[in-house]
């Protein structure tokens, strides 16, 4: 019997097996099989994540090899890659992440995680952050989930499949906030990671040094992905509909109907390889509930500060132990945005009429926010302020990592306890059978649907598109 070109399995993966004994499936992804592994020259555990989607595992080689040096981003020991297989990433293994420990602490700390816990989660979490964000690189789809825990409290962030990265004049500036000029941005593509083009296997360490392309043979790659990319088509076939699901993992060709009134902040990854050059982004990325406004406006043109949004959800998160946004779709989530920040204007967020999806949906004035204070009660208005510089709408006014790494909050008593005094917990609850109807239950949802669980609103078309009234 002939055996499929592409295996699909790393269990008959020669280059492999001879250096890694293949343990259980620990984890799955939109695009991934996540497998424990023993390195047979040293017993060292590892984790064996298979990608199936070549994209993101370009994107996850790429960004983490840049990253290697930072102590707060997961280590990639080697990969293994050839042109008919998928990429097989060595990373280290890491016991649980930062959704169990939250789920954990709801269900069984006493008094919550304490305030000198939740500094050290938020200071390993910010060099993490800072670290991709001094690199260039935008990890696009920040959440509990993707922070990793090592058994001993050192958290690393990981999953790095829609990370981009982005160079522009004064990109290097601590501010980050320079506009965005589309035609600036180039992109920084790693030869060495590319597969060959013969079928010989390809392995690569994560010490690699940093090279860089013509942009004709970028252009030349891009087409090649291009077309790998339409080839790997069929993958996105397996789609999630999640508030806690990488946004890619939810955009399939299936999703966009031609009646779609939301069908313009739909963007395939394909197409954004293809326009690299033009410096678009897609607007489909990300996890919903972490996901920034001008990201659920469709915007292409947006920069690291999409990340700043999702950490303010993720600290808030942190202090509350419970999801600051959790919307059942994308409408929804703008709506629960707005209900505790006011509507989205030019006067609080200049330029957001040119989103993409700004004049397509307008919603009803909310007359009384209720401010991010109704959403974390019984917080010190210092926990508060911090939440407060991280979600706001105009991108430009969010402050950076660095910016918080100084911040007195995180610099005065409680200070931050020592990471050998954290509680990790012993499982990774991503594993577990969830807890239905628990709102920290992320897999439980469902829905992607815009219009779905959409009834208790009333949807009314207008001649610029549509206009929902809060009840
Ligand atoms: N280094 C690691 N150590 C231990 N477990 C891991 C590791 N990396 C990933 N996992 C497990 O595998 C799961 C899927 O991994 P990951 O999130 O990186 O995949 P993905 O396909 O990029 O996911 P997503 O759909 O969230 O984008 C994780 O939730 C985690 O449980």
């Amino acid at each position: 019997m002939d055996l499929p070109s592409r295996s699909w399995s790393i269990h008959t993966r020669p280059e492999i097996i001879q250096k890694y004994e293949i343990l259980e499936r620990v984890g799955a992804g939109a695009y991934s099989d996540v497998y424990k592994g023993r390195r047979l020259s040293d017993d060292l555990i590892v984790a064996l994540k298979e990608i199936h989607d070549y994209q993101s595992a370009f994107r996850e080689i790429e960004a983490l090899q840049v990253l290697q040096s930072s102590p707060n981003v997961v280590v990639l020991h080697e990969y293994f890659w050839s042109e008919d297989e998928d990429a097989v990433l060595v990373l280290e293994f890491l016991r649980t992440d930062l959704a169990s420990l939250i789920k954990d602490a709801k269900r069984n700390w006493e008094d919550g995680i304490s305030g000198g816990e939740i500094k050290r989660w938020m200071v390993q979490i910010l060099h993490a952050v800072d670290a991709c964000h001094r690199n260039s690189i935008v990890h696009r789809d920040l959440k509990p989930s993707n922070l990793l825990i090592s058994e001993t409290g050192v958290l690393k962030l990981a999953d790095f499949g829609q990370a981009r990265i982005l160079i522009e004049p004064g990109f290097d500036n601590p501010h980050l906030h320079e506009p965005h000029d589309p035609n600036q941005v180039t992109i920084i593509q790693h030869a060495e990671v590319i597969p060959e083009a013969d079928n010989s296997h390809q392995e690569g360490s994560g010490n690699q040094e940093r090279g860089t392309m013509s942009k004709e043979e970028y252009a030349s790659d891009l087409e090649d992905l291009k077309a790998k990319s339409s080839i790997d088509d069929i993958d996105k076939e397996t789609n999630f509909h999640d508030g806690n699901a990488s946004c890619l993992a939810t955009c399939t060709t299936s999703d966009i109907e031609e009646d779609d009134p939301f069908k313009g902040s739909y963007y395939y990854e394909a197409e954004e390889g293809g326009d690299d050059t033009s410096g678009k982004l897609t607007s489909c990325v990300g996890t919903r509930w972490f996901k920034a406004p001008e990201l659920l406006y469709g915007s292409t043109n947006y920069g690291p500060e999409i990340d700043l949004w999702s950490l303010g959800c993720i600290f808030a998160e942190l202090f509350s132990l419970e999801p600051l946004f959790p919307g059942s779709s994308d409408i929804d989530q703008l709506s629960r945005i707005f209900s505790v920040l006011g509507n989205l204007t030019e006067e609080n967020s200049p330029g957001c009429s040119k989103y993409p999806d700004y004049g397509i949906i307008s919603f009803n004035k909310v007359e009384n926010p209720v401010g991010l204070e109704a959403c974390l009660p019984n917080h010190s208005p210092d926990e508060l302020l911090l939440v407060k510089k991280l979600i706001c709408f105009d991108p430009a006014s969010r402050a950076t990592a660095m910016e918080l790494l100084h911040d007195k909050y995180l610099n005065e008593e409680p200070l931050p306890v020592p990471v050998s005094e954290l509680r990790v917990p012993s499982t990774n609850h991503a594993q577990d059978e969830g807890s239905p109807g628990e709102c920290c239950d992320y897999k439980d949802m469902d829905s992607d649907s815009d219009f779905e669980e959409f009834s208790t609103f009333n949807v009314t078309t207008t001649n610029a598109g549509f206009s929902i009234q809060f009840p």
